[in-house]
């Protein structure tokens, strides 16, 4: 229960309404318990009426006075037990609410080293599953243990005045019950588990599948991918099927431990009545009803225990997220106007995770304003450059300078709102393509969205759509073109008008033409912001203030277009071969 104890201040917060659960629990118990002994009541009625103690008149009003009693009380028990389900359960809801935004917004602030060496699958079970059998202890299981302490107590107290022998015959066969559904609820779970994860390899297989369905087709291999599914699904069903065979044993065994408590009630009392421990008949009838009424919550016993260990199995997983510290953190409180000039000193930068070496005495520096044009080698380290700068990774060696503050000095968040970043992959999510590129900008009104697709030379393509700047992208919406991507991507970056505007190769998929143009474009937005622009392509790069040029992690050129192409070495070559590629085509 120790990882549980993370649930103590929901607990604390919804105290009130927990506590007004357990007090309509009870009641809403002790009207249900109300019903064996109207029933018996009743019965030693009757029998009174046949042996002759009681007139028909008094027979009729006895009768008519208990069927009452037991209408009044039924429907007072259903009505608490209504009302029971309707705090505790919706407790347990707003716990479930409160632990998924807590986790929802822990993901949000750990970096993103957590996310390289996590898998996405993991993050997601973590906030949906962990988080839904944690309400199962936080809610029903909670509530099946307030009930079922309740009844036994109001039970037995009822029980041991009527016949304390009798009592302890029919509990007997109680505890035997409760092991034997912990052990099948146990094995359920564990048999559910692999259903659950033979389905998840199941669905896995059949969207990379379905993604990726041109390269089934072109290939022409939809036969083996048959074959695969059939096995994976065969696999499947044999699991299904050993799951069904334990859950078919759950009722049956309830039933005939039930029948096996029945049958002893009714020997063992039948014996007290007839030797007169037992006064009258009606005890009998009372007992039988307790034996039904207290199956099922002593079966709940062993099934409340396995849905515990469960919820502290998985809090215990997100836990384990939620006590994962933040690599990076920020150490200054106010916020504070980034101009935008950079400075690398002799800086070097291991990745973490895989311990590979991005980056070897880096050192550069860009006044505010000015460009800077990164190009190498792929696998040299530029786009490392720019996640440094937006500090998504903090450095082991040397230093980096953000308007002469140390970049961990600087506020993370107006260092990160003055950042605009055009990733490699543009990514863009299932949303009108107005409101991708309103991510930028919150409120940005249509012109700007219009000026941000005209500048990056999109505007002519989405007006092409028959829905215009409201098309939906995604996996609903229109596929757009690696191109397209790109240059929303870009118009999303510069709506934001930053004071650092990173480009990661981000003109790759475009045509030099068009290239050309964005570039003319980007020059006039980006005329006193700072801009890094990480290209394979000297057109790219040959207006920039500053080149570098990486390879393996060091810089081993450095000058600006007119300096470069004068001295032999890569940037030079580069030029030379696309100068010729461009005089080909
Ligand atoms: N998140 C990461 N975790 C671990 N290693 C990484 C990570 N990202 C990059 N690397 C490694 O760091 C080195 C530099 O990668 P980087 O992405 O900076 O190169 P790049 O010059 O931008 O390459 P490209 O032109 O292909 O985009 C590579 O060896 C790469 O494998």
């Amino acid at each position: 229960m120790k990882e549980l104890k993370h649930l103590n201040k929901y607990f604390y917060k919804y105290r009130y309404r927990l506590l007004v659960g357990i007090f309509i629990t009870i009641i809403a118990r002790i009207f249900a318990l109300f019903t064996p002994r109207l029933i018996g009541a009743s019965i030693n009625v009757a029998s009174d009426k046949l042996k002759g103690n009681i007139s028909m008149e008094q027979f009729k009003d006895d009768l008519m006075l208990n069927i009452l009693l037991l209408l009044g009380a039924a429907v007072l028990a259903g009505i608490f037990t209504f009302m029971m389900r309707q705090t505790i359960i919706n407790v347990s809801r707003y716990i479930e609410y409160d632990l998924k935004n807590e986790v929802y917004q822990h993901y949000q602030v750990l970096s993103l080293k957590f996310y390289k060496s996590n898998r996405t699958g993991d993050l997601m079970n973590r906030i949906s599953e962990d988080v839904g059998k944690v309400r199962s202890y936080a809610g029903p299981a909670l509530m099946y243990s307030i009930n079922t302490v309740t009844l036994f107590i109001v039970a037995l107290i009822y029980m041991f005045n009527r016949s304390v022998e009798l009592t302890l015959y029919t509990i007997l066969p109680l505890p035997i019950l409760s092991v034997l559904i912990y052990k099948i609820s146990k094995i359920i779970n564990q048999r559910s588990r692999i259903v659950q994860e033979s389905l998840s390899t199941l669905s896995t297989f059949t969207q990379e599948h379905f993604s990726g369905i041109s390269v089934i087709k072109s290939y022409g291999i939809e036969d083996r991918t048959n074959t695969d599914f059939e096995t994976l699904s065969s696999e499947n069903r044999q699991k299904q099927i050993n799951l069904a065979k334990i859950q078919a044993l759950f009722f049956p065994l309830m039933i005939l431990i039930i029948g096996l408590s029945t049958i002893m009630v009714a020997y063992i009392g039948g014996r007290l009545y007839i030797n007169g421990t037992i006064a009258d008949i009606g005890t009998i009838a009372e007992f039988l009803i307790y034996v039904n009424m207290l199956t099922w919550p002593v079966a709940v016993i062993g099934w409340v225990t396995n849905m515990v260990q469960q919820a502290e199995a998985s809090q215990k997983r997100i836990n384990e997220f939620l006590e994962t510290k933040p690599d990076i953190v920020n150490t200054k409180n106010e916020l504070t106007d980034i101009q935008g000039a950079i400075r690398f000193e002799n800086v070097s930068f291991e990745y973490p995770d895989t311990n590979i070496v991005a980056l070897k005495g880096v050192s550069f520096n860009i006044e505010a304003g000015k460009t800077l044009a990164i190009l190498g080698k792929t696998g040299s380290g530029k786009t490392t450059i720019l996640d440094l700068i937006g500090r998504l990774y903090d450095i082991q060696d040397g230093e980096i300078w953000i308007d002469d503050t140390k970049i961990t000095d600087q506020n993370l968040y107006s260092l990160r709102e003055a950042i605009g970043y055009v990733p490699q992959d543009a990514f863009l999510f299932s949303d009108s393509i107005k409101n991708n590129i309103k991510f930028g900008k919150e409120n940005a009104t249509d012109e700007e969205v219009i000026t941000a697709a005209k500048n990056a030379m999109v505007h002519k393509n989405i007006v092409g759509f028959k829905n215009g700047y409201d098309t939906v992208l995604g996996e609903r919406g229109i596929t757009l073109s690696g191109g397209q991507k790109q240059r929303i991507s870009i118009a999303r970056a510069i709506i934001k008008s930053p004071q650092i505007l990173l480009f990661d190769d981000c003109l790759s998929a475009v045509d030099t033409e068009t290239e050309e143009k964005i570039l003319k474009n980007l020059n006039k937005v980006s005329k006193d912001k700072t801009t890094v622009i990480v290209s394979h392509r000297v057109s790219s790069a040959k207006n920039a203030d500053h080149i570098i040029v990486l390879e393996d992690g060091k810089i081993i050129q450095t000058g600006n277009h007119a300096s470069l192409i004068n001295t032999d070495g890569y940037y030079k070559d580069l030029y030379l071969k696309q100068l010729s590629e461009k005089e080909i085509s």
